[in-house]
């Protein structure tokens, strides 16, 4: 199986670095201001430039208006949109068309009641990235460092390929790759040393074991 791995909220060269070499497919850039990840456009600019012809650049944002989309697009021409807010079909549709990029749709799970809306994204996103509910009370919809119930994915068929995310580190994710099957994962926060601060350890730590897992 060939799994898409996605390292999430880069900011920095040396750490995408760390997961280029490291063999990701895709690397994320987080466009909101609240999350210590968030980057300016120009930054993920010159990172996404690094990183071109390696991974995919994926550009992470939330109930985005045009405006904002705009200014992203055009300064760092990313090679896809995850949208990780509230964003109707209508409105992934209208993106969709607008830019002419590949759009993940992502949900927020927590039971399998939560995996019927990914019928609406069937025919208007590309793919959908299942990240866990954020805890009551969480200021960020994404990068909250927690899981999911990956058993519900079994009996559940989905109509997109999907990434798979929320909570996932070194340790566990061989284990969510065995139970869940996803096309792809994707982690932020259980490759960081502190909230917004990649460690290059933790994150050659994860591809390996995100490789050798596909591989299995
Ligand atoms: O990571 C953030 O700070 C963030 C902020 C706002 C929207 C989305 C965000 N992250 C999106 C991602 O794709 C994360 O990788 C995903 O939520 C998983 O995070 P984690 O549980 O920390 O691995």
């Amino acid at each position: 199986m060939t799994l898409s791995i996605k390292i999430c909220g880069l900011k920095t060269l040396p750490t995408l670095n760390a997961a280029l070499d490291g063999g990701a497919s895709h690397v994320g850039f987080i466009f909101f201001p609240k999350s210590p990840r968030n980057v300016a456009p120009t930054d993920a600019a010159a990172l996404r430039e690094a990183a071109r012809g390696r991974a995919q650049a994926v550009a992470v944002t939330v109930d985005a208006d045009d405006a904002t989309l705009d200014a992203i697009v055009s300064a760092m021409s990313p090679d896809m949109l995850q949208l990780h807010g509230h964003e109707t079909p209508e409105r992934v549709k209208e993106i969709r068309a607008r830019f002419g990029l590949p759009v993940a749709k992502a949900l927020s799970v927590r039971t399998s009641d939560d995996l019927v809306p990914a019928r609406l994204y069937a025919d208007i996103a590309d793919h959908l990235l299942l990240d866990a509910k954020p805890p009551v009370g969480a200021d960020l919809p994404g990068g909250n460092g927690v899981t999911f119930d990956w058993t519900i994915l079994r009996d559940t068929a989905l109509p997109l390929p999907y990434f798979l995310s929320g909570g996932l580190h070194p340790g566990n994710v061989a284990e969510a790759i065995r139970i869940a099957r996803p096309a792809g994962i994707d982690v932020s926060s259980g490759v960081e040393s502190v909230p917004g601060t990649k460690s290059i350890g933790l994150v050659h730590a994860f591809l390996s074991a995100a490789r050798a897992a596909a591989k299995a």
